[in-house]
Parts: structure tokens; C-alpha cells; sequence
């Protein structure tokens, strides 16, 4: 006997389908890139993941089966669980309240993996998205992991499960993207909205910094110019 019902796990498929619509209108997985899976149990731990290499901008019959705690489908089905489905595993195994787990690739957090994937973390303070993450301290600092993308998945797996933080619910993929999780699904979306802004939010902030600095430098320049000129009349 199986350890779900058949209606049970349409309802989770169906969960799946409104969060991938919704990432898909923003453009959240670009040349079938992402993955997607929601918990259906503990023990045994099994859960519903997205098939690998799909147009996930689209529904159809096909997108969807269900792997046991060794990656392996649960099901006789010809469908390829996702390519990652070990990065899922591990998290839920490793944080046994995850209820969902979800997996993007945007330029945002591409960037700013690199620009941060040296020291192996991003810390990101001042922002009232914070909150969106669960961390609701006066003045909080978070880190985020970054671990390099190997292209052997138990490797990445493995440094995933090395690299997770008890508080922050992500980790960055090199030059790849970022695993966000949650006890829900509701949750685990409200935590990858948040990340995605706070690392739009911190690009822009350094562009703008940036171009503040060269404005005021170039401020700086002329107002030495009109200096010069009203001293001597030329310039
Ligand atoms: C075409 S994107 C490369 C693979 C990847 O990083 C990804 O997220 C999608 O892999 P999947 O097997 O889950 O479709
Ligand atoms: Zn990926």
C-alpha cells in the first residue's frame, strides 16, 4: 500500500503547478533551467519534484513524479526526476521541518554568486525584506552560503549540505543559482521573493553608489575648473 493517496498527490502536483506558473511569469527559469519539489513525507521521506530538462512555463500530464530519499523515483514512470534532486534531498534531510524546496537561476543571483563566490558568502543587512526570510531581529545580518557549481551533483551535493547556515534559508550555486526552502511551499516562495530582492536590491545599490561616485568626482572636477577660471579669467 502506498504510503500517499492518488488524491494527495495530485494536490501536490497542482501546489507545484501554482508556484512554477508563478516564477515562470517572471521569468524564473530560463531554458528549462530550475526545480521545484514539495514534500509529501517524512517517513519514508518522499517527495513530489519536478522532471528533468521540462519547458517549465508550461503544465502538462508530464511534469511531476514522485522520488524517495535516495533520488530514485517512487513510481514506475518513465519520467527523469530532476537532474538536482539530490541538492533537494539533502536539505530535507538535513532540515527535517523543510515542507518544500525551490530552485532558481536569475541574473540577479548569478552576479552576485560571482561577485561574492571568492570569500564563499554574501552578508546582506539593512533591509526590511529580512523579514521575508523569518529573521525579524532589530538590525539583522545575514550570510548567505555560495559554494562552487560542480558538475558532479553528489559533489554538490555534498557542499550544499556542508554550506547550510540554521538561520538563512538558502544557498547560492556559483555561477548557477540559489536553493531557497521552507516548511511550506507558501513559505519556501515567500523566502525565494525575498532573496531575489534583496540581491536585486544590493546590484542596483552598487550600480548607484557607483555612478554617485563618478558624478561626484566629475562635480569635483569642475568645480575645480570654475575655480581656475574666476581666479585667473581663464580656463
Ligand atoms: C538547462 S539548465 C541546467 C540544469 C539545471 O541547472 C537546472 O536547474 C535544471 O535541471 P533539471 O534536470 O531539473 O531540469
Ligand atoms: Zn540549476
Amino acid at each position: 500500500m502506498s504510503v500517499y493517496t492518488h488524491e494527495t498527490r495530485q494536490q501536490v502536483f497542482q501546489q507545484l503547478d501554482k508556484v512554477k506558473l508563478a516564477f515562470a511569469a517572471r521569468d524564473w527559469f530560463p531554458g528549462t533551467s530550475g526545480n521545484l519539489s514539495i514534500k509529501i513525507s517524512s517517513s519514508p521521506l518522499l517527495l513530489a519534484v519536478t522532471a528533468s530538462g521540462k519547458d517549465k512555463t508550461i503544465c502538462t500530464p508530464h511534469d511531476y513524479l514522485v522520488v524517495d530519499e535516495n533520488s530514485k523515483p517512487y513510481e514506475t514512470t518513465s519520467l527523469k526526476p530532476s537532474a538536482e534532486t539530490q541538492i533537494h534531498t539533502a536539505i530535507y534531510r538535513n532540515i527535517p521541518e523543510t515542507g518544500a524546496v525551490f530552485h532558481v537561476h536569475t541574473i540577479p543571483n548569478n552576479i552576485i554568486s560571482e561577485l561574492y563566490g571568492d570569500q564563499g558568502y554574501v552578508t546582506l543587512h539593512n533591509q526590511e525584506l529580512i523579514k521575508g526570510l523569518g529573521i525579524w531581529e532589530e538590525g539583522a545580518e545575514i550570510r548567505i552560503p555560495i559554494v562552487e557549481n560542480y558538475a558532479d551533483i553528489s559533489r554538490l551535493a555534498e557542499e550544499v549540505e556542508r554550506a547550510l547556515y540554521p538561520r538563512v534559508p538558502g544557498v547560492l550555486i556559483r555561477n548557477h543559482g540559489i536553493y531557497a526552502w521552507g516548511g511550506s511551499d507558501f513559505e519556501a516562495k515567500r523566502h525565494l521573493e525575498a532573496f531575489e530582492f534583496l540581491f536585486a536590491y544590493h546590484l542596483q545599490w552598487l550600480q548607484v553608489r557607483h555612478l554617485a561616485g563618478s558624478l561626484a568626482g566629475q562635480q569635483a572636477i569642475q568645480n575645480t575648473h570654475s575655480l581656475t577660471y574666476h581666479a585667473t579669467g581663464r580656463q
